[in-house]
């Protein structure tokens, strides 16, 4: 078994770790719902997540800025979303997310983090300045896989130290974080 780990490990990259159909559905509702103006999806993928933000966000008049390191996957779910007839609302951005987040001006109204659980951390530090008031952050794989489990630890613990951000563990799919900005000076607080 732990040779299969292993081998596992060393083709990660090749495999495709969705985000999965519940926690899809509950951000497609999420998104009709807050109606959020720009959306962040950090990790692309082959598309399975930009899909289903990139939908919604067409039904809001809302639009998705999508960033991964891979531009074999990009160009993949790039012909998906043209396929779609969403190419107009999606923008893709190839590179490191960490370096494209600090270059982007904001505001990010709705974030999906679903990048490499190592980056969960420094990709939060660079678009916490950046999230509007009331700004959603979706985080993925709180729960599963497993091996992800000291990672994501990590990032619950930096998240629930912010003041201005409000987050729960929702047991939906692999387990995700919901997170909320309520600034101070917000009249709904
Ligand atoms: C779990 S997958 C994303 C799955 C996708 N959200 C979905 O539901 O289909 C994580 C992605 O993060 C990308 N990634 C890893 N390191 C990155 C980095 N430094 N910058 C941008 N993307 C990165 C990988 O190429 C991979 O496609």
């Amino acid at each position: 078994m732990a040779a299969l780990g292993d081998a596992v490990g060393a083709h990660i990259d090749e495999f495709l770790l969705p985000i999965g159909p519940d926690t899809g559905r509950f951000i497609h509702s999420l998104i009709l719902a807050k109606r959020p103006a720009r959306i962040l999806e950090l990790g692309t993928s082959y598309g399975y997540s930009t899909l289903i933000l990139a939908d919604a966000a067409r039904e809001v008049g809302g639009r998705l800025i999508t960033m991964d390191l891979a531009d074999y996957k990009q160009a993949h779910a790039r012909a998906m979303i043209g396929r779609a007839g969403l190419s107009d609302v999606v923008e893709f951005r190839l590179g490191d997310a960490v370096a494209m987040i600090a270059e982007d001006p904001g505001p990010f109204d709705l974030v999906l983090l679903d990048i490499w659980k190592d980056l969960y951390v420094p990709c939060l530090d660079a678009f916490l300045p950046k999230l509007s008031d009331e700004a959603i952050v979706v985080a993925d794989n709180m729960v599963e896989p497993v091996t992800a489990r000291p990672q994501v630890r990590r990032y619950r613990e930096a998240v629930r130290a912010i003041p201005e951000l409000q987050s729960a563990l929702l047991p939906i799919g692999s387990g995700i974080e919901l997170s909320v900005r309520w600034a101070a000076g917000n009249a709904k607080l």
